[in-house]
């Protein structure tokens, strides 16, 4: 891992270069055709918000993106460099890291603990290797700070956190471990509205520290406050692909509620 963190933490990211672009990305599972003619682009230093009701073909773009299935249609370029992910490990390597909304945390376990599970610091060699528990400390302690997030104690047990906070623990562990692109998925969807704006803080963190960001959600407002790209999937396709500047709040809005059904349906119950 110390590897990995050297080869990525001088990295240069420059705002607006593109991290990952997707030109008529397919995807079918048997004769369920989930996604078609998906063109997505992620760049430095900018968040694309990908919107979509259930079953609208997000959870299967992410599994794209993050190396949990391979597309069938179209291209998938990482640094200009055409790829078919064939495992996690891949993407991460590329320094693509999700974020699930169901974090995959050890709740009994210490928040700095948390924060380098799997990776932890060693010194020695197995089977005598110990782990660098003050220097884990130190670093998780740094490195919360640095994005902001406070926790009161960074030996609490990451279950005592509020799940807004543990979502930014996360995303500040994928920052510290390399992550070029960050991929979100609905991480504002269990929240209220206090947490929600925490997550949405450090998502834009993430952001101003250059890395590349894929927003999931099913909210245009959490969206519209962090987007720099708006796309929204309806039935495995696109039916919106705006900047910020083509598209306002009120358009994604009712664009996401549905948009010309919603005013047939305005329509039919007569308001
Ligand atoms: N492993 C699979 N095998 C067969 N069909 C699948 C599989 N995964 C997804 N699908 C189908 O692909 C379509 C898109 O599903 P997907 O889970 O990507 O949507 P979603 O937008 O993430 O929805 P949700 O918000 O409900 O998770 C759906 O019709 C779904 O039934």
């Amino acid at each position: 891992m110390t590897d990995t963190l050297a080869s990525h933490a001088d990295r240069e990211l420059n705002k607006g270069e593109p991290l990952i672009e997707m030109t008529g990305i397919g995807k079918s599972y048997g004769a369920i055709r989930a996604l078609r003619g998906i063109n997505l682009r992620v760049n430095a230093g900018e968040v694309t918000c990908v919107l979509g009701d259930n079953g609208a073909g997000k959870s299967t773009l992410i599994k794209i993106m993050s190396g949990l299935h391979p597309h069938n249609e179209g291209s998938l370029k990482v640094d200009g460099e055409d790829l078919t992910f064939s495992s996690p490990r891949q993407a991460l390597d590329h320094g693509i890291a999700t974020v699930y909304q169901d974090l995959a945390v050890v709740s009994l376990m210490e928040v700095w603990r948390n924060f380098f599970l799997g990776s932890e610091l060693t010194s020695g060699r197995y089977p005598l290797a110990g782990l660098k528990v003050k220097e884990m400390r130190r670093i998780a302690d740094e490195e919360l700070r640095k994005m902001g997030i406070v926790v009161k104690d960074i030996n609490q047990p990451i279950g005592t956190l509020s799940g807004g906070q543990r979502q930014c623990v996360a995303i500040a562990r994928a920052v510290y471990f390399g992550a070029r692109v960050l991929i979100l998925d609905e991480p504002t969807a269990a929240l209220g509205v206090k947490q929600s704006g925490v997550v949405l803080k450090y998502t834009a963190a993430a952001r101003d520290a250059g890395l590349g960001v894929v927003f999931i959600t099913h909210n245009p407002h959490h969206a519209y406050l962090v987007g720099d790209h708006f796309i929204i999937l309806k039935l495995g396709g696109t039916a919106l692909d705006k900047t910020r500047s083509e598209v306002g709040l009120d358009e994604l809005t009712t664009q996401m509620a549905g948009g010309d059904e919603l005013t047939e349906l305005s329509h039919e119950l007569g308001r």
